[in-house]
């Protein structure tokens, strides 16, 4: 397997917005991919481990601290999903998310604490023996993080560890500056999902990449109306349902 350069991507901005769409991924993505002239620009694998606090203050509140291959992200909303949030979303937003990336780590560290108030910290010693986490669960992305201390302050335990095989491709368009990037990701619990994504720096313009995204859609033949799950939907469904039913409940997924 080839492994690309960096299964975090290239983008070097510490704080961007990630703007994609899912999609089911059947057999025949491959051919339709090489038919509209997508480029497969490498395979790689890599493990994700998501982190939360126990009461899963973080991800109640749609926001996703993980850590890949070494590499610190946080996913959290934009401010136009703040205010849309509980109004009435329009087809092509339903099947879309955007999600502010941040890779710095001390930026990850401060909106930990800005998220939850503190709530993580401060309860008496962590709880993670009681959950079943154990600190070897965290020490590879801790020990290239930093150190140990801001996870246990914050009282920050993984909640769910997977590894993935992606395929990217690129798909340039005419006119387009940038390209789309479809992913092609296999997960070690059985799943598989595609994705069509662009990347912005915080603050660009989001209609454009709106339009690319529904364009590419198009381009492969996508017509789903549902939203389709991620590979963390299907995680948590299997191996954390308590978890997963919250923020059901919570309509975070
Ligand atoms: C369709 C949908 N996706 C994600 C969420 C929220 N969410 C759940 S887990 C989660 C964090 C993982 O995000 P995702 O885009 O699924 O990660 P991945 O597939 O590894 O892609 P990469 O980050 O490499 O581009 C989010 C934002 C949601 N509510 N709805």
């Amino acid at each position: 397997m080839i492994r690309s350069p960096s299964p975090t991507r290239s983008c070097s901005d510490v704080m961007r917005v990630e703007v994609e769409r899912k999609f089911v991924c059947n057999s025949d993505v491959h051919e339709k991919l090489r038919e509209i002239g997508a480029v497969c620009v490498g395979q790689c694998e890599f493990e994700d481990k998501y982190f939360d606090c126990p009461e899963h203050h973080l991800t109640l509140r749609d926001v996703w601290l993980r850590c890949r291959q070494g590499s610190w992200e946080l996913k959290c909303p934009t401010q136009e999903d703040r205010q849309e949030r509980g109004e009435q979303e329009s087809h092509a937003r339903s099947l879309l998310t955007r999600y502010r990336e941040i890779t710095s780590l001390p930026e990850i560290i401060a909106k930990v604490r800005e998220v939850t108030g503190e709530e993580c910290a401060g309860h008496g010693p962590s709880r993670m023996e009681d959950e079943g986490m154990r600190m070897e669960d965290v020490d590879e992305c801790s020990l290239r993080g930093g150190a140990l201390s801001w996870l246990n302050e914050l009282h920050l335990v993984p909640f769910a560890v997977f590894s993935t095989k992606r395929c990217s491709f690129t798909l340039a368009e005419e006119g387009q500056q940038h390209g789309v990037r479809v992913d092609l990701d296999q997960a070690d619990f059985g799943f598989c999902v595609g994705e069509i994504e662009v990347l912005l720096p915080d603050g660009g313009e989001m209609q454009p990449a709106l339009e690319q995204i529904e364009r590419t859609a198009q381009r492969l033949g996508l017509s789903g109306e549902k939203r389709v799950p991620g590979k963390m939907d299907a995680y948590l469904q299997k191996y954390c349902p308590e978890h997963y039913k919250k923020l059901l409940n919570a309509k975070i997924l």
